[in-house]
């Protein structure tokens, strides 16, 4: 793999919390069109690794490279304009304005800066219009562009908050449990759109239905208290016996 080819390199992550060390050293390459996963127990450090990355957290060691520059030290919003975005979290979608309010505001964010502008003109909003429609479409929602967000099925809002995370036209998106509380067939719709999205991006994503992992991840980087303990495409992780004993040690059995 030549550096070119890394997007994403992740050295050394270590953090504390009172003296627990909730990364302990935590190194992993994410390679540029992967759908990358971390997986692991509970507890294991995903989500305080999503929060290192993204500067919502500081590490207290370890380095973070995004496409060979140092990040480590960059405040979030630079981290986003250099390209990395994480997924919104649901209650950044606003129940009251429509599938297509809620896409143009997050592109006006990324055309007219960071901070929201909701007395901006109505002419500057209707030029925003058709970029809004084409990512209302990629997500698969067109059908629902002028219902309120509020009114969506919960599965529908998350995929509305990856429309207005692609506004900001990221080239790697992370994903926090992107089908967390998902019934079957808001799985398989969400599984396609990761697909889609991962053919022109990168995607890191925390994942813990397996089964979802092992039919969208190319790479997977098993996290358990902290530390890697296997990297690999799902046959090889799923087949090591420190992966098996991490996941029966924590109950997941
Ligand atoms: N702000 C904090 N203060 C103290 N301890 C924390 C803090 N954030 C996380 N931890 C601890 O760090 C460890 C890793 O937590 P983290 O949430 O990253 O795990 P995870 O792998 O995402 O787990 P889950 O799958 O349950 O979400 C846990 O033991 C957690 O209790």
């Amino acid at each position: 793999m030549t550096q070119t080819d890394v997007i994403l390199a992740a050295k050394e992550l270590c953090i504390e919390f009172n003296g627990f060390r909730a990364l302990d050293g935590a190194s992993f390459n994410v390679r540029r069109g992967h759908i990358h996963a971390l997986i692991g127990p509970n507890g294991a450090g995903k989500t305080t690794c999503f929060n290192l990355l993204t500067r919502f957290l500081t590490p207290t060691s370890g380095t973070i490279h995004l496409n060979g520059d140092d990040i480590t030290a960059l405040p979030p919003d630079e981290i986003a304009q250099r390209g990395m975005v994480r997924s919104f979290q649901i209650s950044a979608v606003f129940g009251d304005m429509t599938v297509l309010e809620n896409v143009r505001v997050a592109l006006q964010r990324r055309k007219h800066g960071a901070s929201f502008d909701f007395w901006r003109s109505e002419s500057v909003l209707r030029g925003l219009n058709a970029e809004a429609e084409q990512l209302v479409h990629a997500v698969g929602l067109s059908e629902f562009i002028h219902l309120r967000a509020a009114e969506l099925s919960y599965g529908r809002k998350r995929a509305l908050e990856v429309a207005t995370t692609l506004a900001l036209d990221p080239q790697m998106l992370l994903l926090d449990e992107p089908m967390a509380g998902m019934g079957h067939e808001d799985v398989k719709r969400t599984a396609a759109l990761i697909r889609e999205i991962a053919r022109t991006r990168t995607v890191l994503m925390v994942e813990h239905n397996l089964s979802v992992v092992a039919e969208l991840c190319d790479r997977i980087t098993v996290l358990a208290r902290g530390q890697v303990l296997a990297e690999g495409d799902y046959a090889s992780v799923s087949q090591d016996p420190k992966v098996i004993e991490a996941y029966i040690g924590a109950g997941h059995a």
